[in-house]
């Protein structure tokens, strides 16, 4: 059965819900295709079922840091208890997802989404016709192609794991290893990771990604650097994984946590003229894709800009603004907070230097004793802020300390609002708190 629409949006995650409300609002007959759980990789199995497991390492963290400064125990977390936790974030989602599309106005089709030509989509029995569509079908866990590969979880599977086993690997050093580590060793698994090169979490502060590193080694973490694994073997009591030369680690289970790869292959893109790389959907700087009657927004794209929910909220909003008129300029992205909930957490924003230069000043502070850490014991609290030498406004900074998810939002105001040192000085900060440093921290 053929049905007609404005415009089309292909995946319901953070940029397709939005995208599709919002033009339903704005007066378009929208509909929107999903072909599993409504409401995508954030609300499910992304951002904030983590963010939930989170809490534990760092309640536990915060509990053990006051060892005989007050507190004597150090908690056990109970994973089926945490587990059950987190569905009851997760659990309601899809349906609470769907309904507020529907009461939105949007119309709601459930199945795997195909080009027919540029104007029409096959989904199940029934082909969608519309003038526009919006692509927003996000991307999925990559599983590396070596033997016994069958045999990988993914980052899915970590967050449904319904028994925390004694030991889990991770293979691939980037966001996910370096969160699901700090999970997985809070819950009492030992934990390896696995990272074929010497830089894990390559665009953060080599520094600070060390120091992150021996925070985590210190807890009980190891990470075997220069490893490529080439090989899974089950073995009775789990799985062995091996390199091309003397490496051997056996373990419970084994994940792998190499990137995610586009879903860009199953959307038959040919068929309507869309073109794309390896890392996703190519636009223009309108999000247009080489047929300008599609546009690509989120974690489908092939983008500089890291793949993040902020960053496909601000897409969505663009592109509604600019199918409803509402802008024609091109799309300009403010500064990125980027973060890894470990334990501490890390976070960075802006401009990423080793050392001063002709153009920016680099400082560098341990502020590990400084009251607003110390007070709760943290083993370690460092920030960088990188100031632009001709203005002396703040261009970047990076923080490793348990606080840095709150504290990179407090810098990029100031970035993105150009606010100097002296004039964060005027300002006053609720003491003693975190903002309440800044003047200490950028001045
Ligand atoms: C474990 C994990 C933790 C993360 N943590 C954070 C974090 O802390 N902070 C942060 O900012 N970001 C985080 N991210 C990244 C963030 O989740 C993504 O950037 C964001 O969810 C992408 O949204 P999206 O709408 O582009 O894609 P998605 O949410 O993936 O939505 C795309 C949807 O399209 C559907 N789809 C695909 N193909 C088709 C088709 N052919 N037909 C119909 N439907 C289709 C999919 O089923 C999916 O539901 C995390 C990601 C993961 C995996
Ligand atoms: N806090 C957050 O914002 C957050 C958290 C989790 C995920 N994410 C998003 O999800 C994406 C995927 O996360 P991810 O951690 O899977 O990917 P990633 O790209 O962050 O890291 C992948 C890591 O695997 C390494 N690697 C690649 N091939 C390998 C191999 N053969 N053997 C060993 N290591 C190998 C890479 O060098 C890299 O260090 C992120 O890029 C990010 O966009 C964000």
């Amino acid at each position: 059965m053929e049905k007609e629409f404005d415009i089309i949006v292909i995946g319901s995650g953070v940029s397709g819900m939005g995208t599709a409300s919002s033009l339903a609002s704005a007066g378009k007959q929208v509909a929107i295709i999903e072909e599993d759980l409504w409401g995508g990789t954030c609300p499910n199995r992304g951002c904030d079922p983590k963010k939930v497991l989170v809490s534990a390492v760092e309640a536990k963290d915060h509990i053990q840091q006051l060892q005989g400064k007050g507190i004597n125990t150090v908690p056990k977390v109970n994973w089926p208890e945490l587990m059950a936790f987190k569905e009851t974030f997760t659990s309601p989602v899809p349906k609470r997802s769907k309904e507020s599309l529907e009461s939105a106005g949007v119309k709601t089709f459930t199945g795997k989404a195909e080009f027919i030509d540029e104007h029409r989509l096959k989904v199940n029995e029934n082909e969608l016709k519309a003038e526009q569509f919006v692509i927003a079908a996000g991307a999925r866990p990559s599983i590396l192609d070596i033997e016994g590969k069958e045999h990988f979880l993914t980052s899915n599977d970590f967050l449904s794991l319904p028994e925390m086993p004694e030991t889990i690997t991770l293979v691939g050093g980037g966001y996910i290893a370096f969160e699901f580590a700090a999970i997985a060793n809070a819950a009492g698994a030992k934990v390896h990771v696995i990272q074929h090169n010497d830089r894990p979490l390559k665009a953060f502060d080599r520094e600070l990604v060390d120091l992150l590193m021996e925070q985590l080694k210190s807890k009980g973490v190891t990470f075997h650097l220069n490893i490529e694994v080439s090989k899974i073997e089950k073995t009775s009591i789990g799985y062995s994984l091996m390199d091309d030369s003397n490496f051997q680690l056996n373990t419970d289970l084994v994940f792998c946590t190499t990137g995610r790869i586009p879903n860009t292959d199953v959307l038959k893109l040919e068929n309507a003229g869309v073109e794309y790389d390896k890392k996703g959907i190519t636009v223009n700087e309108f999000l247009q894709t080489s047929n300008p009657a599609i546009f690509a927004i989120g974690d489908i794209l092939s983008k500089s800009q890291p793949k993040l929910t902020p960053v496909c909220s601000y897409e969505a909003s663009y592109v509604v603004s600019y199918l409803t008129r509402k802008e024609t300029a091109s799309i300009s992205y403010p500064s990125i907070p980027t973060m890894v909930f470990s334990g501490p957490k890390l976070a960075q924003i802006g401009v990423v230097i080793d050392e001063s230069n002709d153009d920016y000043e680099l400082s560098t502070i341990d502020a590990t004793k400084w009251f607003s850490y110390h007070r709760t014991n943290e083993p370690i609290s460092k920030v960088k802020v990188i100031t632009d030498k001709r203005t002396g406004l703040l261009v970047g900074a990076a923080c490793l300390n348990n606080e840095a998810d709150e504290l990179i939002n407090y810098f990029s105001q100031l970035i993105e609002k150009k606010v100097s040192g002296s004039e964060v000085a005027k300002h006053i900060f609720a003491y003693p708190t975190i903002a309440s440093d800044l003047s200490s921290l950028y001045s």
